[in-house]
């Protein structure tokens, strides 16, 4: 089941100048900053009450945030949902004709599962699944 808006993913060329007007924008600071090898990204998530803002800078070149850049451009990444089973929502999404960017949940920031569906199914926006994992 989608339980709600997890996170709206953001983009951005340089965390630091990036974390500096959201931190005037939303009188606030991040309350984590976490690197994501697997993803190629460095993240900085900010909270306000139950809504979250991660932005995101490239580590690698080949990284899916590199290529988002030089194609479009800063902006809003991804919108994610949490979900209360990602196994079930994948299977049941997979049935449905999504196509799922990875068959098994692989680890996100923010002690999180996540999978990430194509956004040509889901007119141009793409979506992630995040899981919390358990402590
Ligand atoms: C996991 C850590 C963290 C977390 O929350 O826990 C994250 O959120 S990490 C976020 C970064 N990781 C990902 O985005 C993984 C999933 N993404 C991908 O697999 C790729 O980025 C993919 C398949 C969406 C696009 O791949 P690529 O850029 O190599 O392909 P194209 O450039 O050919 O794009 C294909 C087509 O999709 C459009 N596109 C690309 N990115 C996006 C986007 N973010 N939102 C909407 N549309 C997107 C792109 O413009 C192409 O469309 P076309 O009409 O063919 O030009
Ligand atoms: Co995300």
């Amino acid at each position: 089941m989608f339980t709600n808006v997890e996170h709206i993913g953001i983009a951005v060329k340089d965390l630091s100048v990036a974390d500096a007007l959201f931190s005037t924008l939303l009188n606030s600071t991040p309350y984590k900053h976490e690197e994501v090898a697997t993803e190629g990204v460095r993240t900085s998530f900010f909270k306000i009450n139950e809504t979250k803002i991660e932005l995101l800078e490239a580590t690698r070149d080949d990284s899916p945030i590199a290529r988002f850049l030089e194609k479009k451009g800063e902006g809003i990444h991804h919108l994610a949902f949490e979900v209360d089973d990602i196994r079930a929502e994948m299977a049941r999404l997979k049935a449905e004709g999504f196509v799922l960017l990875n068959e098994e949940p692989k680890p996100g920031a923010d002690q999180k599962l996540v999978c990430f569906l194509h956004p040509k199914n889901t007119h141009g926006v793409l979506i992630e699944l995040c899981q919390s994992i358990r402590e």
